[in-house]
């Protein structure tokens, strides 16, 4: 067996004996995933880690993946699972933390699949934001941050794959129960009054007044 192969079961083991809390945060490109996610950092003390954010920095340290990640980028497509998951494994472990917010994956069903049988963890819940695709591509317009994903010919096949291949994988958890949606159209504060609710937990009806 290789040395990279030895390195990822050694991931996977470990991970395998934290058993990690994991919330899946999913919405269109520009619904303001990242930035409701900063505030449940600062707020609930969960670990952030952004599926696209990983990838961004791998492309950006000359792997020997850096090219096939850019080109997918691009154009809107999503990076095999293998590449993605390994990045993440290696972000829960490299953390020390065992409660993360895993924003922008699984996003399509091969994400879902592959990572459920690799990690063997299933999410807490998956926080959907919602958002009309006009104001997600004001959104995406106005960002400024440089990326090179954020042009309109790009933003429209980013929607497509998101309404192909990542809605499916909402409807996947909500027939299981486990989807908490949120409208994403309001303003940040709002929004995260909303995602407020859902972190905070909720005290148990008591019986002590009976
Ligand atoms: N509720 C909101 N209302 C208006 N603009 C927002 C809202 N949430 C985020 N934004 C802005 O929209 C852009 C995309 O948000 P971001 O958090 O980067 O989205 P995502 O991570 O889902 O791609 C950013 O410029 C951000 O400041
Ligand atoms: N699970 C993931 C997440 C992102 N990506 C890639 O990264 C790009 C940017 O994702 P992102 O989550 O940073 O940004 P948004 O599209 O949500 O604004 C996607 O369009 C995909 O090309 C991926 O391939 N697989």
């Amino acid at each position: 067996m290789g040395t990279a192969d030895t390195a990822n079961k050694d991931l996977t083991f470990s991970l395998a004996e934290k058993k990690p809390k994991v919330v899946f945060v999913l919405g269109g490109p520009g619904s303001g995933k990242g930035t409701q996610c900063a505030k449940i950092v600062q707020h609930f003390g969960y670990t952030h880690l952004s599926a696209g954010d990983l990838l961004r920095a791998e492309k950006n340290s000359g792997s020997e993946n850096g090219i096939m990640i850019q080109n997918m980028m691009n154009e809107g497509k999503i990076v095999p699972s293998e590449v993605t998951i390994k990045l993440l494994q290696k972000a829960m472990v490299e953390s020390g933390k065992d409660k993360f917010l895993i924003d922008g994956f699984p996003r399509n069903e091969e994400n879902r699949a592959a990572f459920e049988a690799v990690t063997k963890i299933e999410p807490e819940f998956v926080l959907f934001f919602n958002c009309p695709e006009e104001e997600l591509e004001r959104r995406i317009l106005n960002r400024n941050q440089g990326r090179e994903d954020d042009n309109i010919e790009t933003i429209r096949k980013r929607f497509k794959v998101f309404l192909e291949s990542s809605l499916p994988v909402i409807e996947y958890y909500k027939a299981k129960g486990k989807v908490q949606e949120i409208d994403a159209a309001k303003p940040v504060e709002e929004v995260f009054e909303a995602v407020k609710v859902i972190f905070t937990p909720k005290v148990e009806e008591s019986c002590w007044c009976r």
